[in-house]
């Protein structure tokens, strides 16, 4: 078989497993691959760093999997950018031809290849149209470097559970339809959740279905600094220009323009500006929009007025999928016992996850082992101990009443008003979930009270939990501050 065929045939295989929007749009547009001299790398000319992104983290292990399969031994699959310049591309002469990108990447790591602009042919450079796929592909590089988006979050590497379902799919509502279903779109919950991937996934999606769309990606930090430089350098009326006439508006952490009235002022206008003409606007936060402090009344009410979701933390099964998925990415094996041991471990969000498997992967790599549960507590060696540190009952009382705003002497008080009684039951309960300590213990730490009091708070937080979203939030919230 020639490297053609093999090169038709795996193209083939992938299009019986990718679904057919994303095999046509991703795989069919991939030429054959030029291969290395000892025909053990097939090399992917790819247009611009996005698609080259993309491609190496949604597609490049099904590639790198089939093709070897196909010609019967293990290969390498690279992808390199190979930037054909606009004028270049419609009218090509030799000298302005093709240039290899300096972004190339490779999924092994292995030396990179050149290539001559002789390879292409104007057929390959310019659509049926006529309007130049260089152009158009550096167009959408542009727009990508311009919105800020990471390509890698997408819908497509977004594991689903339970704790993420109904955001995730306003978010794809909201990416079919941006500025006609929900606007905006909140999504809020604790640190590591996944609300930044959600919300890039968005932005992708809209940019893949037009190239021209005006995003913007940043932090609620980022956009401060931008109010502020427009202070300094007395330019609002650009500063609106700008923010006024973008189609897609992505604030990650709005919780951040807290007390920073300037800003919440000239984001008050943009946000009245950007919902009139239907543009979409995303806002992600580590609190729902009521909670939100120092924030000024009409824009917590804005917040409110099209669709606010929560992400929750990830339950067991779903921890597992994720952590099976990224090592997936990494085309490492990760037994399905190891992804259990490490889900159960890890428990308080993605991020941490994540952190947890690369050090596991390294591990692994450098020590020459495969992957175990044995390798992974020695890797994980530090960050298990760190957890198993007791957190005190004194220190969980201390902090439930900084964050319900009472004194914690009102623990260990025979006051009964719910703003009291309520926070005191909280603390109980954290306290039988985070300590080894017994009811009768609790109780005495909570001025002497009979355990029977500790076990109704118990039980009682943890059945509301289960049904009052924002009880779940908060506590979460607490857990994490407390376990930090
Ligand atoms: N469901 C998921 N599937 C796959 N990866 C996820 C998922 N949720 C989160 N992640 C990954 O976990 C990491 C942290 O997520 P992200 O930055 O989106 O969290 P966040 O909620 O915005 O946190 P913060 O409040 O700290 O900004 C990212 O690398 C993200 O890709």
């Amino acid at each position: 078989m020639t490297q053609e065929q093999s090169w038709q045939q795996c193209c083939a295989q992938l299009a019986t497993v990718i679904p057919d929007q994303q095999f046509a749009a991703w795989i069919k547009p991939l030429s054959s691959p030029h291969w290395s001299e000892d025909g053990n790398t097939a090399i992917l000319h790819v247009p611009n760093r996005f698609k080259l992104d993309w491609l190496r983290s949604q597609y490049g292990a099904r590639i790198t999997e089939s093709l070897s399969a196909i010609v019967g031994r293990p290969v390498q699959v690279e992808f390199i950018v190979q930037k054909a310049p606009a004028r270049a591309a419609m009218h090509h002469s030799g000298a302005q031809g093709l240039q290899s990108g300096s972004g190339t990447s490779s999924t092994s790591g292995s030396a990179q290849a050149t290539h001559s602009a002789d390879h292409a042919t104007p057929q390959q450079l310019a659509s049926p149209d006529g309007v130049s796929n260089a152009a158009r592909d550096a167009a959408e590089a542009d727009a990508l470097e311009r919105s800020r988006l990471n390509p890698m979050l997408s819908f497509e590497t977004l594991v689903t559970g339970k704790a993420n379902q109904l955001a995730r799919a306003a978010a794809i509502q909201v990416a079919e339809n941006p500025g006609r279903s929900y606007n905006p779109l909140f999504i809020y919950g604790g640190v590591g959740l996944g609300k930044t991937h959600l919300m890039h996934a968005v932005g992708n999606a809209l940019l893949a279905q037009q190239p021209g769309a005006r995003i913007r990606y940043l932090q609620a930090e980022q956009f401060v600094s931008e109010v502020v430089r427009a202070y300094q350098r007395k330019a609002f009326e650009e500063f609106k220009r700008y923010y006024h006439s973008l189609d897609l508006l992505l604030i990650d952490d709005v919780q951040f323009f807290a007390g920073k009235d300037k800003t919440q002022e000239e984001f008050f206008y943009a946000f009245e500006a950007l919902i009139t003409k239907r543009s979409q606007i995303i806002l992600t936060s580590d609190t729902y929009p009521k909670e939100l402090r120092e924030m000024d009344q009409r824009l917590v009410s804005r917040f409110d007025s099209g669709l606010t979701v929560a992400i929750e933390p990830p339950e067991l099964e779903m921890r597992v999928a994720i952590l099976l998925r990224k090592a997936d990415a990494e085309l490492a094996h990760l037994p399905e016992e190891v992804a259990f041991f490490v889900a159960k471990n890890v428990r308080s969000n993605v991020r941490e996850l994540e952190g947890a498997l690369r050090k596991i992967l390294a591990y692994a790599r450098f020590s020459g082992q495969d992957v175990s549960i044995g390798l992974a507590k020695e890797a994980l060696k530090d960050l298990l101990s760190l957890q198993n540190r007791q957190v005190s009952v004194e220190n969980i009382q201390k902090t439930v009443a900084d964050f319900y705003k009472i004194k914690v002497a009102d623990m260990y008080s025979k006051k009964r008003p719910a703003s009291i009684a309520r926070p005191r039951q909280i603390a109980m309960y954290l306290a039988k979930e985070l300590t080894h300590k017994s009811l009768p213990e609790i109780g005495e730490l909570f001025g002497g009270r009979d355990h029977t009091t500790v076990l109704h708070a118990v039980r009682k937080i943890g059945q509301e939990r289960i049904k009052l979203q924002e009880l779940n939030q908060q506590l979460h919230v607490l857990e994490q501050t407390l376990k930090a």
